[in-house]
């Protein structure tokens, strides 16, 4: 028997309910099951009390919100306003949480955006909430920082956009090389002029001295 066609085998998991939402949400029980066989190749009991919780609920709940970015469903409403100039908008210390695709750990860090305006700008929360509904798959960092680039420059119509994120990877921190570093990733999207360029800089240098 493959490992596709046991997985696919419910009869052992009648007892689960099903909560499968395809279209806005992750299929709760598959997730359900598959964390239950984690609990097992790992040697715990997936029925003792204490985990019981851990792979019927807590963690298809936590993977449902943790995917959110792979759903358009859940992007967040980026609302514009009519721009007086096309002066640069930076925003430096966005919180990022994000998961890596190779271990499916998490990385942590802070982004920073820029963009100029072309005719409307967006709400300043806006940038947080997308930076949080891009980050929410398994992603790579570099793919991560182009993205939001990519996606900023799309949603506002902005012909400058800068995106810098610096991260540490648990994957690094806690297991393979167990060594906490600092990756830093940029994406440029368009000609952000040498001053627009030179005020991204500032403000993130202005920014790292304030949480030194
Ligand atoms: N470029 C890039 N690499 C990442 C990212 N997140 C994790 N990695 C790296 O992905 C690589 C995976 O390497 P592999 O050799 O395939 O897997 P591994 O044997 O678990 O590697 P080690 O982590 O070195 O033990 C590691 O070097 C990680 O540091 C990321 O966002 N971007
Ligand atoms: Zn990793």
């Amino acid at each position: 028997m493959s490992d596709d066609t046991q997985l696919d085998d419910r009869s052992t998991d009648e007892s689960l309910p099903v909560q499968t939402d395809p279209v806005t949400g992750i299929d709760h029980e598959k997730a359900q099951r598959g964390v239950k066989l984690i609990l097992e190749a790992i040697g715990e009991d997936p029925d003792r009390p204490g985990l019981t919780d851990t792979w019927q609920r807590r963690i298809p709940e936590m993977l449902e919100t943790l995917s959110e970015g792979d759903r358009q469903a859940a992007k967040p409403a980026m609302r514009t306003f009519e721009a007086t100039n096309e002066d640069l908008v930076v925003k430096t210390g966005i919180p990022v949480y994000s998961l890596c695709e190779h271990h499916m750990l998490p990385y942590q860090g802070t982004a920073h955006i820029a963009y100029r305006p072309d005719g409307d700008v967006v709400g300043l929360s806006k940038l947080i909430r997308y930076v949080r509904w891009q980050s929410r798959r398994l992603t790579m960092q570099e793919e991560l920082t182009q993205d939001i680039a990519h996606g900023l420059a799309d949603e506002l119509g902005a012909e400058a956009v800068l995106v810098e994120i610096s991260a540490t990877h648990m994957c690094e921190a806690m297991r393979g090389i167990e060594t906490e570093t600092t990756t830093t990733t940029r994406a440029t999207v368009g000609t952000p002029t040498n001053d627009e360029q030179q005020r991204f800089r500032d403000a993130i240098a202005r920014t790292d001295g304030e949480t030194r």
